[in-house]
């Protein structure tokens, strides 16, 4: 697994499922102000307010393959595991990078815990599939950070 920093903004992004895992990820990709299509059936309070505000694009039916046309990017997160490894295997014939929500190590790639500590430095971590882990090495590099290594 190759970490790198995409830059997202402008691109879009497609997100399957719009459910606790899909808000939090929007969220992350809204921070860098990638184009964001949501496809889902039902969506939660939040998803349903960045829509209303105009933060995301909303189609609330099931996943169709068109939705892919265009994207850079495609998170599968939807309640179906069965739907998610589809939709990977459609994006892996199309050379779209996809995430697997919920079979971290059959996806192409994964989140990296990450925090922005000032304008020039974001830390970044991955614990290879334990979140909790990669999140504390996190906190306690922004603590390091923060106390002046340059
Ligand atoms: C492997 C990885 C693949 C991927 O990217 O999906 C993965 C996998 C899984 N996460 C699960 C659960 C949760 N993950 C979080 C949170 C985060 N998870 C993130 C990344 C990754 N999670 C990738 C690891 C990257 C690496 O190690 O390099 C972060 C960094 C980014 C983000 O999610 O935005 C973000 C950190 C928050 C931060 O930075 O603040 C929380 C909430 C919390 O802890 O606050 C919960 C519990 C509550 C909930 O269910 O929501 C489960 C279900 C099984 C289980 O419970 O263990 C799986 C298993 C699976 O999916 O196979
Ligand atoms: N990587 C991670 O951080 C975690 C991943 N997961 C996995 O992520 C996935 C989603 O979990 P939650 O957000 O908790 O689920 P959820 O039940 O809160 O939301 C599921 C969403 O999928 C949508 N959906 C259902 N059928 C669909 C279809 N045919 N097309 C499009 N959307 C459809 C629903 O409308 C809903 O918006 C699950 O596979 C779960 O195992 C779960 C916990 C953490």
């Amino acid at each position: 697994m190759l970490p790198v920093s995409l830059r997202l903004a402008g691109k879009n992004v497609l997100v399957v499922g719009a459910g606790r895992v899909a808000e939090r990820r929007i969220e992350t990709l809204l921070n860098e102000d990638a184009a964001v299509r949501v496809v889902a059936p039902e969506a939660g309070s939040r998803v349903q307010e960045l829509v209303s505000s105009g933060q995301v694009e909303l189609s609330r039916r099931g996943f169709e393959e068109a939705d892919l046309d265009g994207a850079w990017l495609v998170f599968a997160h939807t309640s179906s595991p069965e739907l998610n490894s589809a939709i990977a295997e459609i994006c892996r014939q199309r050379r779209i990078w996809c995430l697997i929500g919920g079979d971290a190590h059959a996806s192409d790639l994964w989140m990296m815990a990450h925090r922005q500590v000032d304008a020039d430095l974001t830390v970044a971590v991955s614990a290879h599939g334990n979140p909790r882990r990669a999140k504390r090495v996190v906190e306690q590099l922004v603590t390091e950070a923060r106390k002046g290594v340059q």
